[in-house]
């Protein structure tokens, strides 16, 4: 079995709403092991900022399913909650990426891991740090990266406690 965390998000439609059902896809997918989840924090969008606050969770999975059929996985997950891709980083019910999989390095045009922007976003270093404050980028820990980020201050604790399923 595989250690995979992920990152979700969501800014559309009934947000709270929309990450319960993906975890809840998540949880009761075949070959997917629900470790861990952050606390929900309300989130000022960062890349595109004409759009409303998001939500956001990082959870941990165990699964025994590999990297590109995980994003099949995802992909589907997104799709039944009608994930949209109006504007590249704009509004959607849910986005779910790929942080990091085991120790491994993939970069091609359909999967990068770690996810390329990951290191560079306080609204995913800190639900991820919450999970597991050990995962290092090179020899640095996340919290001290996370110290550096400018939009660190636009992350808001929202709700700890949220999910009944695990
Ligand atoms: N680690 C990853 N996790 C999820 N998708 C990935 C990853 N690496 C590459 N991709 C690819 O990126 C494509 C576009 O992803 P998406 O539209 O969700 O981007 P985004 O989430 O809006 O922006 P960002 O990638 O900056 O978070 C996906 O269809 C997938 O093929
Ligand atoms: N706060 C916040 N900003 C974003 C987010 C997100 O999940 N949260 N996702 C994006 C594209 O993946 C772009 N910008």
């Amino acid at each position: 079995m595989s250690e995979v965390y992920l990152s979700l998000g969501s800014n559309l439609g009934d947000r709270e709403e929309n990450l319960k059902r993906a975890v809840f896809e998540l949880e009761h997918w075949e070959g997917i092991i629900l470790k861990k989840l952050s606390p929900i924090y309300e989130t000022k969008p960062v890349g595109y900022l004409n759009q409303d606050m998001f939500l956001n969770i990082a959870v941990e999975v165990e699964t025994n399913i590999g990297p590109y059929d995980l994003l099949k996985v995802v992909n589907e997950i997104e799709k039944k909650l009608k994930r949209e891709r109006l504007i590249r980083w704009g509004p959607r019910t849910i986005d779910i990426d790929i942080l990091l999989y085991d120790d491994i390095e993939l970069k091609d045009e359909v999967l990068t891991i770690p996810h390329p922007r990951m290191w560079e976003r306080a609204f995913v270093l800190i639900p991820l740090s919450d999970i597991n404050p050990f995962i290092k980028k090179g020899d640095v820990y996340i919290k001290d990266l996370i110290a550096e980020l400018p939009d660190k201050e636009g992350v808001k604790l929202y709700k700890e406690n949220w999910y009944n399923g695990v």
